[in-house]
Formats: structure tokens, sequence, C-alpha cells
């Protein structure tokens, strides 16, 4: 079956009109498209003064879609790439010559410029990130940011992984946010504010977007989300050193990178090129850390480098970079991810809520250093 072109999914799109007569069209435009076993999949990109006027049309959109030949399904979101025209509405990213948006900067190290208005409230952006996929990064920014919170620091945690969302099953959270004057809510959970692809949409639709599904997904969880103010918005960088990751770097301005790695040759080979990718960014590595770095048995103690041990430490220090800590590879710590209470509040003095409070602590201090040079 050949995927409906662009002309005519748009064709449909103009039959669907609001009270006034105006169609989804006027107000967005087309995107991009996929079809995926029987699924129209439509994003429309528009300004947030649109969007809430585009909202109620979209099930009726949906509908006409499905009439489509081989279309079985449709899911049509709409993604806020377009500054907002009217006037009085909440300024939208910033595009900047060729299309691409502006890169904004919270004034963290290296002088760069002040946060723009995409994250006006939020103090700081920590990025948490692998070159390798599985690692255990959600792992570390669910309980990294859990634990800035029990530090005393306002956090947000924004779910970026776009084809893997695991902050709602990771957070305990599965209702959708709500949504006022066409700005998301962002969640609360264990004293920190999170937001997720996962909660907007099936898990199993967002694996499969391609590129400009993802982009435009990345810009609303960035630019729609009402997150107050924030000491330091931590995000779950999707894995890896593609697009996504230079997309996002490039949106928000980060005040330094964590680097999560296994101790393996390989997740250290993929952990370096993330390293070079931040540094070439001028984003600062915080430092690194092994993840499943040695395993103890529950029963006798026994004590055994599952994945070899000390790799990352090493690495940390051939390139420079601070060491940040060691998780050992515990079934508990999967068990409260699973189960939606992160580690540090499950059993925050077990060595593993230790090493992970111990990580919270020392980033901790790199935020307020960040806040005190502001306030300067
Ligand atoms: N130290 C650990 N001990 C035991 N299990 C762990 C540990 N770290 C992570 N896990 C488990 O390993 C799995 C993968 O972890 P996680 O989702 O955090 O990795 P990831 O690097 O974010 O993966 P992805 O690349 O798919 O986003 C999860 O089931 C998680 O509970």
């Amino acid at each position: 079956m050949t995927e409906p072109t662009s002309a005519r999914i748009a064709d449909i799109l103009r039959q669907v009109r609001d009270a006034d007569g105006a169609t989804i069209l006027d107000h967005a435009a087309l995107d991009a498209t996929m079809l995926r076993d029987g699924t129209l999949h439509v994003a429309l990109a528009t300004d947030r003064a649109a969007a809430g006027r585009i909202q109620p049309l979209l099930p009726a959109a949906e509908q006409a879609l499905r009439a489509l030949p081989g279309v079985t399904a449709a899911s049509v979101i709409l993604t806020a790439h377009r500054p907002a025209s009217a006037p009085g509405t909440a300024p939208a990213p910033a595009a900047a010559p060729g299309g691409g948006h502006r890169p904004l900067n919270l004034g963290g190290p290296g002088g760069r410029p002040a946060q723009g208005p995409i994250l006006p409230e939020v103090r700081t952006v920590i990025a948490v990130a692998s070159g390798k996929g599985g690692v255990g990064k959600s792992t570390t920014a669910v309980n990294l940011a859990v634990g800035l919170g029990m530090e005393g620091l306002r956090v947000g945690l924004l779910d970026a992984d776009i084809h893997g969302p695991s902050l709602p099953r990771m957070m305990g959270l599965h209702q959708p946010p709500q949504v006022r004057e066409g700005r998301m809510a962002p969640l609360e959970a264990w004293g920190i504010r999170a937001m997720s692809i996962g909660l907007l949409v099936d898990e199993r639709q967002a694996m499969i977007w391609r590129g400009p599904m993802v982009m435009g997904a990345l810009g609303q969880l960035l630019g729609d989300v009402e997150w107050g103010a924030l000491d330091v918005l931590v995000v779950d960088m999707p894995p890896g050193t593609g697009d996504a990751q230079l997309t996002l770097a490039q949106k928000v301005s980060l005040a330094g990178a964590v680097i999560v790695s296994t101790p393996q040759d390989i997740a250290l080979l993929d952990a370096r090129r993330g390293i070079a990718m931040f540094e070439k960014m001028n984003v600062p590595v915080l430092g690194m850390v092994e993840n499943m770095s040695y395993f103890c048995c529950p029963n006798c103690g026994h004590r055994t480098d599952l994945f070899g041990h000390g790799g990352a430490r090493a690495e940390a220090e051939s390139l420079g970079v601070p060491f940040l800590g060691e998780i050992p590879l515990l079934a508990d710590i999967r068990a409260s991810a699973d189960a939606g209470a992160p580690i540090v509040i499950s059993a925050p003095d077990s060595p593993a809520g230790q090493a992970y409070r111990a990580l919270a602590h020392t980033v901790a201090a790199t935020v307020r250093r960040a806040k005190e040079k502001q306030e300067k």
C-alpha cells in the first residue's frame, strides 16, 4: 500500500473547519507525515496562539483521515515550531536565520549569553547523557533529579528520550498533564516536576517517529511546558550523538552534562564520543558516572565485577573530566525503578541510595555555584 501524499492529506485537512469556517491549515502547516502499520501519523506546525483553536478540530481531522486508502487509524499532533503571532501571547522559541532555533543560554560557564525566553524561569539546565543505549542513563537521571530535590533545590525532570521514554514508569506517573491556556503543566512526583513524551502519547507510537516529528515533539516539550521557577532542569537525553542531541543542545543552553557509562570498553568508547560532542558544543562535562560498576550478592555479600570495574574512573582521568561515582548493579535499583519509586526514595540509605545522593550532592554544588554567579 503506497503512503498517501502530503497533497492528499492537506486536501482532507482543509475540509475540517471550525465554527467560523476556518480550516486547520489556515492556522498550521503540514510538517511531517508517516504511514506505519495502517496508522497515519501527521505532525502540524503551529504557534501557541493558534494551538488552542486547532486542538478541538483534531478528532474530526483524524476521523476524516481514516477514509484514506490503507489508513485504519490516524494520529495528528501539534508541534509549536512557528513563533506566536497574536499580540499578548507567550513568545515561542525564536527562529534563527536559516530556519533553526537560536541557540539559547543561561549564563553558564564559558561566558555564554543569558537563557532566552524558551525557559525563562529555569536557572540551570543539566543533561544526563550516554553514548550507548541501555547503560542506565534514565535511572541515573531520575535518581539524580529526585536527589537534587532532596538537596533543597527546585527541580524539573524532562524526559527527552523520545524513542524510549521511561520517566512515566520510573516516576510512577501515568495520567496525562493538564493543559492551561495552551501550556502543559508538568506532573509532580517525589518532590520534583516532571514531563515526558510518554505522558502525551502511547510509548509505542513515539518510538517509530522520524526526524521532523521527533524534533517537533522535543520543541514542544521544551517550549510549551509551564515549568515555573526552577533551580535546575535535568534533561534525560536520547542516547547517542545524533541530530536530536545537537538540536537539544542548541535549543537550550546546557550548564553541564553528566555522562553515564558502564565499565565495558564498548560503552566507554561511546561515552568518549559523547564527551567529545559536548566539548565541541562548549558544554562543560560535569563528570562521568560508572553504572553497573560491581555486583554484590544480596545473600552472601560477595562482590563480583560483572562488567569489569573502574573503567569509567580511568577513562575520566585520561580525558581530564571529574569522576562522579560508582553505582552498583543491584536488583533493588531495577525493582524500585519498575515500581515507580526511585531508590533514593525507597532506600535512601542503601549503598545505591547513598551513591545517587552523593552524585546529587556534587551536582547540587555546581548548580549553586551557577546560581551565585547569576546573582552577582
Ligand atoms: N545500577 C543498576 N542496577 C540494576 N538495574 C539497573 C541499574 N541501572 C539501570 N538498571 C536497569 O537497566 C535497565 C535500563 O536502564 P535505563 O532505562 O536507565 O537505561 P538507559 O541508558 O536510559 O536506556 P535507553 O538507552 O533505552 O534509554 C532498566 O530496567 C533499569 O531498571
